[in-house]
């Protein structure tokens, strides 16, 4: 049987507060990521979706800064090497939520995640695919395409320590494929920095966290900005980290706080021994999908299979 996750590892979610000064947020998420590091001995640990930003589409051209070419300057993103020091500073895997980037060269802007390993190393780039674009009336209505651009890639990290997890933004949980796919390679854990507000929050949050779970039998973690009610956007906040049979392991509510949980590989088998849909896929009645993602390509027998 393959193991997915190779050791336990304690996953912590940073529900920061983020403000309009990025400094600010840059030296908070620091101070709360070593705190959940010395506290709860976490080796993976996430920030939400915009942490060093507020989030708005007036927002991300004054916040953005320049990714590429890889690595940047300090001037170019204090953001980078902020992270880059920190994941080395406390030798973790730090997923650090998103913030606006502009690529110089296509004059585009994009909502960027970037994830580091212990030694500082840049392990992954991952731009929001899916542009968060509603217009629920009476309600809600937001368009990053006015300004954003979308990734065009699906963002898939090994952590040598651990094994396989996946990154997306936000908007991108409410795409199947993406956590479909990224199972299917292998990944232990979805990983969503980000940002759903009053309407879509109380909705979907908790639904699309577990759906995702129980869907692809893997851990999943939303981890979100905390909620300021005198920001122009309001954080839904409960950043959650759900087992691989939909099970809530942990959740906060609209404040600042950060969120633990400890993942099992034993876990995901147990479950995926339990109901063997992974072992009972159909592929022969959806081809389409089936094609892209064999699992064979990729070196990776079915776990419980
Ligand atoms: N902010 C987002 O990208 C998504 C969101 O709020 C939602 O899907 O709801």
């Amino acid at each position: 049987m393959a193991k997915l996750l190779k050791k336990p590892v304690k996953l912590a979610l940073i529900q920061l507060a983020c403000t309009a000064d990025k400094a600010h947020n840059l030296s908070h998420a620091r101070n709360k990521v070593l705190e959940a590091v010395k506290q709860h001995n976490a080796g993976i640990v996430v920030l939400p979706e915009c942490f060093n930003s507020p989030y708005g589409t007036k927002y991300f051209p004054k916040y953005a800064e320049t990714l590429l070419p890889s690595p940047p300057t300090e001037s170019q993103s204090p953001t980078f090497h902020a992270l880059s020091r920190l994941a080395k500073e406390a030798k973790i895997y730090l997923v650090g939520g998103s913030i606006p980037e502009y690529e110089e060269s296509s004059k585009k802007l994009f909502n960027t995640s970037l994830t580091f390993g212990p030694s500082g190393e840049l392990l992954a780039t991952h731009r929001k695919v899916h542009l968060f674009d509603i217009d629920i009336p009476g309600k809600i209505t937001f368009r990053e395409s006015e300004v954003l651009s979308p990734g065009n890639k699906i963002t898939i990290v090994d952590l040598p320590e651990y094994g396989r997890i996946a990154i997306a933004i936000c908007y991108d949980i409410r795409f199947p494929e993406l956590a479909t796919i990224a199972a299917r390679k292998g990944a232990f854990l979805l990983l969503y920095p980000g940002a759903f507000n009053l309407t879509t929050g109380a909705l979907h949050w908790e639904l699309q966290a577990r759906a995702k779970a129980v869907d692809n039998q893997v851990y999943v973690g939303l981890c979100s900005p905390s909620r300021d009610m005198d920001a122009d956007y309001n954080a839904w906040g409960h950043s959650m980290v759900v087992d691989p049979n939909a099970e809530i392991l942990g959740e906060l509510d609209e404040k600042e706080g950060t969120v633990v949980a400890e993942l099992k590989g034993e876990r995901i088998e147990e479950v995926r021994k339990g109901i063997p849909i992974y072992t009972q896929r159909r592929f022969d009645v959806y081809p389409d999908i089936s094609k892209d993602v064999k699992l064979e390509e990729e070196g990776q027998p079915p776990v419980g299979g």
